[in-house]
């Protein structure tokens, strides 16, 4: 089985966490992106979804499905987003894709978020995929150099520019042994937007698709 056959996998059973019409928060990414096509065919039954970045909106809008501004949404049902890392604490490092910032608002509304990631996610410490964060550009160079206080080798993502209109900084060789205080820390520097990682608010649910078939992870 490929890795984006357990993506796959993984996506459309997210699809029975979907309420009948709710509107859902939509994350972001390669896995997402089997969510969506899942959630098309249900599109009929649901209000419609409210999304975290221009890449997902772009997707949810050709298959079908409207897409709210969550300023005129109070409640999200569920909110389905990948990771790039996740541990057994359901903790998370997202943001490979940049579009950290919008996915932890989303999430941030939602009653429950569902993880959908392949098995190559699941790790015991969370650090070997580099630490996005996305930055406010001026202060680029001050936040790296707060990064590294912090022993981290944050390096600029080049080229690229978030949905928000900023820029990322990635950090490697972090290894996160608390991720809940590495997140406030990271987030306390100025000019830091925010951090991906995902601990104050971790997952609820945790589909990883195997070559056997989707496990279901709670805590
Ligand atoms: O910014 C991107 C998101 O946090 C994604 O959820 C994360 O990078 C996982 O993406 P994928 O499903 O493509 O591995």
């Amino acid at each position: 089985m490929t890795q984006d056959e357990m993506k796959k996998a993984a996506g459309w059973a997210a699809l029975q966490y979907v309420k009948k019409d709710t509107i859902v928060g939509v994350g972001t990414g390669s896995t997402v992106n089997h969510f969506i096509d899942a959630l098309a065919t249900i599109k009929d039954d649901i209000e419609g979804a409210v999304s975290s970045s221009e890449a997902s909106t772009k997707k949810l809008e050709e298959l079908g499905i409207e897409v709210f501004d969550l300023n005129s949404v109070d409640l999200i049902d569920v909110y389905v987003d990948g990771a790039d890392e996740i541990n057994d604490r359901m903790d998370m490092i997202k943001g490979g894709g940049a579009a950290l910032t919008r996915e932890k608002i989303v999430a941030a509304v939602a009653k429950q978020f569902i993880c959908i990631v392949d098995n190559t996610k699941q790790v015991s410490i969370l650090g070997d995929f580099p630490l996005p964060v996305e930055v406010i550009p001026m202060a680029r160079s001050y936040v790296a150099r707060e990064l590294v206080k912090l022993g981290g080798d944050p390096v600029y993502r080049q080229g690229v520019v978030t949905d928000n209109g900023n820029v990322i900084l990635d950090v490697y060789n972090m290894q996160i042994l608390d991720p809940k205080v590495m997140e406030n820390k990271i987030n306390a520097i100025v000019g830091v937007v925010t951090n991906g990682l995902f601990a104050n608010r971790g997952a609820d649910v945790l589909l990883v698709g195997t070559p056997d078939g989707v496990n279901t992870v709670t805590l």
